[in-house]
């Protein structure tokens, strides 16, 4: 296992300490969480009762897989706790998440939890948001408008698109604009000016939804708390 595979073990590992028996968690998306799914495989495997509601395809596969019982957001319930990756994080405990394409999924998995751990190797911290291409995720009709929509805030936005050139597909049927702002100054003002364009589904900033972020550096877990 190459050195950032060791880190994303590590901080999916540690994630799993804070799961006790009778939770309901929500389960994020990406190559770190994939590490936390096989954590929490051994805790079933253990007779530990967990339950999880996977926020993408790709996660409920692999939980199924694993052997880990799925369910759904139900209403008046929340999520015990939620773990997720992340694309970049900043001081104030912003992120830049979606990468993997399953942002909406996150987003409303980690509003609806009591509370939403972030695991993360140390390459995804920043000073300021913005490196990483932004992904807003907008619905595909009328979607080559929406990006004018979204050019005119200021950035440029580039349609995802698979190896072939189809448009990406997202788990809900849309598309996704990789978009570039520069460094985000205030990343909150830019989510609520992309969230006003009509057509625009979800942005993949997260703005103060962690207060738990676990990142794995060379010889440790920094457990970083608000
Ligand atoms: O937001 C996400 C997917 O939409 C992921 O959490 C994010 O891309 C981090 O992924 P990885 O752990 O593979 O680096």
């Amino acid at each position: 296992m190459d050195q950032v595979n060791q880190l994303k073990k590590a901080v999916g590992d540690k994630a799993a300490e804070f799961v006790e028996s009778g939770m309901t968690l929500g389960l994020g998306s990406g190559s770190t969480v994939y590490y936390f799914l096989k954590k929490l495989a051994e805790f079933v495997k253990d007779g530990m009762k967990i339950q999880g509601v996977p926020t993408s395809f790709q996660t409920a596969a692999w939980a199924k897989k694993f052997g880990i019982p799925l369910t759904h957001l139900a209403s008046g319930k929340r999520v015990d706790l939620a773990v997720d990756g992340a694309d970049e994080i900043d001081p104030h405990f912003n992120l830049i998440k979606g990468g993997g394409g399953c942002l909406l999924r996150e987003k409303i998995v980690a509003a609806n939890a009591k509370c939403l751990i972030i695991i993360a190797d140390e390459t995804k911290q920043v000073a300021t948001l913005g490196k990483f291409g932004l992904p807003v995720e907008v619905v595909p009709f009328g979607s080559e408008i929406i990006a004018d929509y979204i050019r005119d805030l200021g950035g440029t936005a580039k349609m995802r698109t698979l190896e072939n050139g189809d448009p990406f597909v997202s788990d809900n049927g849309n598309y996704l604009f990789d978009c570039d702002f520069g460094l985000i100054d205030d990343p909150g003002q830019l989510h609520n000016e992309l969230k006003s364009l009509v057509g625009v589904v979800e942005t993949g900033l997260f703005i103060q939804m962690t207060d738990t972020i676990l990142i794995g550096k060379e010889n440790e877990v920094k457990v970083l708390k608000k």
